[in-house]
């Protein structure tokens, strides 16, 4: 994280009666970065994006934005500009109004607020829609309209809440890609809350992710996706396969027995039987249960042993049927100890095979 931070959370505790929703929340984030929220519903995505906006009081610990502890400043004092999953804009205003409305509020001159309105209008690339009422627009334009409003007062820092949840699958990803050059456009440090991997992995600067209340990993989407730092988070990302209670990796022995390892589709090989292997020794025989079509890969599932492994193969490559036998090789697993979850250090076992039942070797 940048030394510099522009927004830092201390040590900051919520409960609400007697659950937990915030427990030692401490992260710091660099000016103009763009931070995911990332975890599974219920983490405390939100109620951290609450307390940063000022909607929410922390029962102990500091928020900190631009150098000042911000606990006590309320919510319209904290120049922060919020777009909510919903629109939330106004159903009886023109998109001009929506934009001018927090303006307005702040009594900023009619001619001000026109220069300042054309300017969003054009930024969000919505000339001409001035007129228009929300019902008169996609879901895409209107979230276009929310993130202008939020913009148009100027704010230090933006906090968006889902701000795709409620639009389709092909807009969304539109509008994903919108959003990141809009924001390294106007340079504004902002935080997004997402229970999507793939959209803070495509749209941050940084990812935090939550569970429980608390804080499991902060880092780079690379430094998440590749190197895992707890359990939760290993299986978190991507969409592994978890093998529980391995005896024990060869050549690993430090880890010591009774291990849990989560792999990956995208580290597991598989060829067909008449093919040469790149991996020329610990090859296993599996057998594939399924083989799905997705767009440009097949999904594979492989049987080896007792164990129903994913794994993906280009569609041009040689097609593989189901049911038929074929060599797979695992060329990297997350590792952890068996037992309680969450503080383990997680390890990554490369060329990791499985050579008789659960039993690993390199
Ligand atoms: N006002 C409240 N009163 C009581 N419990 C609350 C309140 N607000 C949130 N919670 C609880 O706190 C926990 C964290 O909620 P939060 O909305 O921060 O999670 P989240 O990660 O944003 O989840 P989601 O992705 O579902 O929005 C949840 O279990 C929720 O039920």
């Amino acid at each position: 994280m940048a030394e510099q931070n522009y927004v830092e959370l201390r040590h900051v505790n919520k409960k609400y009666k007697d659950f937990q929703a915030s427990d030692d929340i401490n992260f710091g984030i660099g000016k103009g970065k763009l931070i995911g929220l990332l975890g599974p519903s219920g983490s405390g995505k939100t109620t951290i994006l609450r307390m940063l906006a000022g909607l929410e009081h922390a029962d102990s610990g500091e928020i900190i934005i631009d150098g000042r502890v911000v606990n006590d400043v309320p919510a319209s004092e904290r120049g922060i500009g919020f777009v909510f999953q919903n629109y939330a804009l106004f159903r009886y205003m023109t998109v001009y109004d929506n934009i001018a409305f927090g303006l307005d509020v702040k009594k900023w001159k009619k001619a001000d607020i026109r220069r300042r309105v054309d300017e969003l209008v054009e930024l969000v690339g919505l000339k001409g829609f001035e007129k228009r009422y929300p019902n008169q627009l996609s879901g895409g334009q209107r979230q276009r309209v929310a993130f202008a409003r939020a913009l148009a007062p100027n704010p230090e820092l933006l906090l968006l809440d889902e701000p795709f949840a409620a639009i389709d699958a092909k807009v969304r990803q539109e509008l994903r890609s919108w959003l990141r050059e809009m924001i390294t456009r106007v340079g504004i440090t902002s935080i997004f809350v997402t229970h999507d991997q793939d959209e803070a992995i495509e749209v941050a600067d940084e990812i935090i992710i939550t569970n429980h209340g608390h804080i499991e990993q902060a880092g780079t989407p690379i430094e998440i996706y590749s190197q895992p730092k707890t359990p939760f988070v290993t299986e978190f990302m991507g969409s592994p396969t978890r093998i529980s209670n391995i005896t024990s990796f060869h050549g690993y022995e430090e880890l010591g027995e009774g291990l849990h390892a989560v792999v990956r589709p995208e580290h597991v090989s598989v060829t067909k039987k008449t093919e040469q292997s790149r991996f020329s020794s610990s090859v296993e025989e599996g057998v594939v249960e399924r083989v799905m079509f997705r767009g440009r890969e097949v999904e594979l599932h492989v049987r080896v042993h007792d164990v129903l492994l994913v794994a993906n193969r280009r569609l041009e490559e040689a097609s593989i049927t189901e049911g038929e036998r074929v060599n797979v090789f695992i060329y990297q697993v997350f590792a952890f100890p068996a037992g309680e979850n969450g503080t383990q250090n997680v390890n990554i076992v490369e060329n990791a095979n499985i050579e008789t039942e659960k039993l690993f070797y390199i």
